[in-house]
């Protein structure tokens, strides 16, 4: 890993540490002070071994004392680990319960752009599958390794003080393995960071899929989709694969250091015990402080591997917390009350840097009127109405609502201002009753109804099994393009916006939903201001004004009366031959 990229990741991790345990103190405070009681019984517990094996020839009451007094301090140790078991559990679901909040919110707030490039799957990979990675680093990472450490240091002291040339030996030990350890991770974490790269992109592909399994089965390609899976899962054993290997050779390199270490402790041992410079009872505590210090490398080892890949994680998380948002808010320019006035002042905004989609666009819709929007696909049409919301911004030009630049209103306010019906409406597994108000419980049940017969549905809403707490989109409760419009419609008229655009829906929908939708529209458009993207003549009728966009430009645009009474115009040569003609 490259000297800054190291730099940058520690102080990431140390960034992270700060954020999410900072509210926990008292709790991650009481975690250390248990960490460092178990650290204090376990250099004691071989000392009381080693006096007892000393003392064997001696009288049984000192025996029992210190066999009694060795058992009391295994059954305190194994206490103190339970607890700051418990402890550091908690710790580490709260910090990463908070992260993973954080990131889906900032994931949320992220603009449209972002999302187009990033798939749900790899984002549920950062949000759940990376932050699971932290959950040790949180709670156990930086106490476990200080007292690990510390330990090593009182442990090496205390050999010291028996004999100094153990005392050598064993420092020569322990710094040989830290020696050992650092080019060792270097070689391991490249591809530990690979193999999660691998499973995130799997998700990714695997979410994608899934989610368009209409469309692939429709078209046959599943045989494609399972080939290229396939060779996606593939890519996952190579790399995982890898990763494991590395992770086997580095730690037979300490096992076998250590194996040679124990032989040299025991042999210097044997060789003091003959000189009468060395207790059976003292070689034990120092064979037993040999394997102490094994473990704690260990130990300190298995942290080090934790924090590889969470190395990797706290890299991608970071980059995700720090994604900035390409839409900015506004310094706050209050919306005006009541319908909102639309105009247009030289719009052009495309995609790319290469295709304008927008090229020069003006017009003013007045306050309460409704527009209707024509155009073949591609026209631009959702382009503008995405503009409006500032799902993106434009490049040129300026969009006003009620006289104020959407760039100068924040976007909280100005989206409360907007309800926008697409033809994609998204439904929960979840109730009725939750589609409609996205899990806010300060909307009371009566004023769902009182929507619901707003909008005539009434009927529909007798014949469903269990009211507002049937479940949708799932057990058989599949709705159709119309019923799912109007759920849509209903979720408008609750946060009673300003101004709606509605995508009007392309397919063709049976008679009796036809007519429920023309009669929800009007009740949705009455005292708002509309735009509707419009794919039936029915609907055109009801408008106040046209447009047609043409290549993202404008064709034709006019109040509706007066184009469709002019026979040169567009329009009235379309009211002739069918729409058919325009959104072909
Ligand atoms: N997120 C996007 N990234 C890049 N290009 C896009 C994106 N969305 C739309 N486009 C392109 O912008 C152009 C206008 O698309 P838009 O969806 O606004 O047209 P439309 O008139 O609404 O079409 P339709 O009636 O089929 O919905 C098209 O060429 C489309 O391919």
């Amino acid at each position: 890993m490259a000297q800054s990229e190291e730099r940058v990741s520690f102080r990431a991790s140390v960034a992270l540490l700060k954020t999410y345990l900072k509210p926990q103190w008292l709790k991650v405070s009481l975690l250390a002070l248990l960490l460092f009681a178990s650290l204090g019984l376990e250099i004691l517990a071989p000392q009381l071994l080693g006096r007892f094996i000393d003392s064997i020839q001696g009288s049984m009451a000192v025996l029992m004392y210190l066999a009694l007094f060795f058992i009391g301090l295994v059954i305190a140790n194994q206490l103190v680990t339970a607890f700051a078991g418990y402890i550091s559990e908690d710790i580490s679901w709260k910090a990463t319960n908070a992260l993973r909040t954080d990131l889906a919110l900032h994931c949320l707030n992220l603009d449209m752009s972002f999302h187009k490039k990033h798939t749900p799957g790899e984002l549920i990979e950062r949000v759940d599958g990376d932050v699971a990675q932290l959950s040790t680093f949180f709670s156990r990472f930086v106490f476990s390794v200080l007292a690990r450490v510390l330990l090593l240091i009182g442990v090496v002291a205390l050999t010291f003080a028996v004999d100094w040339r153990i005392g050598l030996l064993l420092l020569a030990f322990t710094l040989l393995m830290i020696g050992l350890l650092r080019p060792l991770q270097g070689i391991a974490v490249p591809h530990f960071r690979a193999a999660r790269q691998a499973s995130a992109e799997f998700a990714g592909f695997l979410e994608e899929r899934i989610s368009s399994r209409e469309d692939i089965v429709g078209n046959g390609a599943q045989a494609y989709v399972m080939l290229r899976l396939s060779q996606l899962a593939r890519r996952m054993l190579h790399t995982a694969r890898l990763s494991s290997v590395t992770g086997l050779f580095f730690s037979s390199a300490i096992e076998i250091t250590l194996a040679l270490a124990v032989a040299a402790v025991l042999t210097l041992g044997a060789y003091l015990l003959r000189g009468g410079q060395m207790s059976v009872g003292t070689i034990y505590v120092t064979y037993y402080y040999t394997t102490l210090i094994t473990q704690s490398l260990y130990a300190i080892t298995y942290q080090i591997d934790q924090l590889q890949s969470a190395t990797a994680s706290i890299q991608r998380i970071t980059e995700l917390a720090h994604m900035p948002r390409a839409i900015v808010d506004g310094p706050g320019v209050p919306l005006p009350e009541g319908p909102l006035a639309v105009r247009f002042n030289d719009v052009s905004f495309g995609y790319t840097p290469d295709k304008e989609v927008i090229q020069h666009l003006s017009f003013a819709l007045e306050a309460g009127r409704t527009l209707g929007l024509l155009g073949r696909t591609g026209s631009g049409k959702t382009t503008l109405t995405r503009l409006l919301a500032r799902a993106y911004d434009v490049q040129q030009g300026a969009i006003r609502l009620g006289g104020v630049d959407v760039r100068q209103a924040t976007l909280d306010e100005l989206r409360s201002q907007i309800g926008v019906v697409t033809q994609e409406v998204q439904l929960f597994h979840a109730s009725l009753r939750d589609n409609l108000t996205f899990f806010d419980p300060g909307i009371s049940d009566e004023r769902l109804e009182q929507v619901i017969e707003n909008l005539n549905l009434g009927q529909w809403y007798a014949s469903l099994p269990a009211g507002l707490d049937t479940r949708l989109a799932g057990d058989g409760m599949a709705l159709s393009s119309g019923e799912a419009q109007l759920l849509a419609f209903a979720r408008v008229f609750l946060r009673d916006p300003a101004l709606v655009i509605l995508d009007e829906a392309s397919s063709r929908l049976d008679p009796v939903t036809e007519q429920l939708l023309e009669g929800a529209i009007a009740r949705l458009l009455a005292g708002r201001t509309g735009i509707v993207i419009a794919h039936h003549l029915k609907t055109v009728q009801h408008v106040d004004d046209i447009l047609i966009l043409e290549d993202g430009k404008i064709c034709e645009y006019g109040e509706r009366a007066k184009l469709a009474a002019d026979p040169n115009s567009r329009f009235a040569h379309l009211l002739k031959t069918g729409l058919a003609e325009v959104v072909a």
